[in-house]
């Protein structure tokens, strides 16, 4: 199986509500797809969001890296020589995690569709079903509290709820919300706007409160890992690291440090499945629990972190929302998102069979 072409389009796919944290607004998913091509009619494919804000990924930015530096070393190649091919793959351009998380992506579903086995299974993974949170967007505490029982009503049992936009705000925005979801498992994320001792007080408030937080996602800026031990060290609320954990190097030097209790695993900060093992495998040395998450992604991407999520038992935590939170699914094939509960598909590779209204360019 050896790789012809690589053809690059845009999906768009309005949200169901907007989207916002302490970081960005976002109305839409508008992500770059990527099909790689082969001479025996296999298409492999993947999908990058431009998240400037968090990866510092932009569209063009994403475009420009695959055309100009990524396609080179791709056209031409046998899927079978896999380790050489992401290695040279990796090796064509420093950073631009979501570019090569997008082609790492695809070149693990035509490496599937070659063996003619499914990826969660040729990583090992037995686990056929998981269960996502849902996300509710930063705003008033009665909207908040609004959204979360919408929430509730649509079965959901984990919210992950965001703060720090207004951190005078945020004890009262989880005290509305835990009011109305009294069983509801709830975790945050502060997606770095906290500084290190408004973290402590404000978790130490709420925990104080009885609002039982399950834990804390990103609450300092992302380069301050001594920032984030401070907050492990001096909270009640466990910690967790997202965008401190952009490589397996990142996630090593948090462990090592005790900079946080838990590590958020994505693929479109690590680059793909490829580093997203090597960060599991580091975790389960340090017995580091890990949850898996997305950016605002469609279901491509979050397809893959399915199958990467259902073959690591280090990953005991799962933010996955990125295909419920949007309007419609132009993703035909792949995991069946039904809510809370994704079931992974038994088809060989990721199994995606194609994208509905999908612009090339
Ligand atoms: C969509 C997911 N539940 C989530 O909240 N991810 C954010 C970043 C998403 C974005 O801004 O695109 C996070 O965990 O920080
Ligand atoms: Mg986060």
């Amino acid at each position: 199986m050896k790789i012809t072409e690589v053809r690059l389009g845009m999906i768009s796919v309005p949200l169901i509500v907007p989207f916002k944290t302490a970081l960005r607004t976002v109305n839409s998913v508008e992500d770059v797809v990527i099909e790689i091509h082969t001479d025996t009619g296999h298409v492999g494919y993947g999908e990058a969001p431009p998240t400037g804000a968090i990866t510092g990924d932009t569209t063009g930015a994403i475009i420009g890296a695959i055309n100009d530096h990524i396609k080179k070393v791709l056209i031409g190649r046998e899927i079978d020589d896999f380790e050489n091919l992401i290695k040279d793959m990796n090796g064509s351009i420093v950073k631009n995690t979501s570019a090569k998380a997008a082609v790492d992506i695809a070149l693990w579903d035509l490496y599937g569709q070659l063996y003619k086995i499914p990826v969660y299974k040729m990583l090992g993974g037995s686990r056929k079903s998981i269960e996502t949170d849902i996300t509710i967007s930063v705003n008033s505490p009665d909207e908040m509290a609004r959204d979360a029982v919408s929430a509730i009503n649509r079965g959901y049992k984990c919210l992950k709820v965001k703060v720090g936009s207004n951190p005078e705000l945020d004890v009262a925005r989880l005290a509305a919300v835990r009011e109305v979801a009294p069983d509801a498992l709830i975790r945050i994320d502060a997606n770095q706007a906290w500084s290190p001792k408004q973290a402590v007080r404000i978790l130490n408030q709420m925990q104080e409160k009885g609002l039982d937080i399950e834990f804390v996602e990103q609450p300092v800026k992302a380069h301050d890992f001594e920032g984030l031990r401070y907050v492990t060290q001096n909270s009640y609320v466990p910690v967790m690291a997202d965008e401190s954990v952009f490589s397996p190097m990142d996630a090593l030097k948090i462990m090592q440090m005790g900079a946080a209790d838990l590590i958020n695993i994505k693929l479109m900060k690590c680059g793909g499945i490829t580093n997203a093992l090597k960060i599991a495998s580091a975790a389960e040395v340090y017995g580091v629990e890990c949850m898996i998450g997305c950016m605002l992604e469609a279901k491509i991407s979050v397809n893959a972190a399915v199958h990467f999520a259902c073959a690591k038992q280090i990953i005991t935590k799962v933010d996955l929302d990125g295909p419920v939170l949007c309007s419609e699914d132009p993703i035909i094939g792949g995991a069946v998102f039904n809510e809370k509960d994704i079931t992974v598909s038994d088809e060989p590779g990721l199994g995606i069979k194609g994208i509905e209204k999908i612009r090339y360019i």
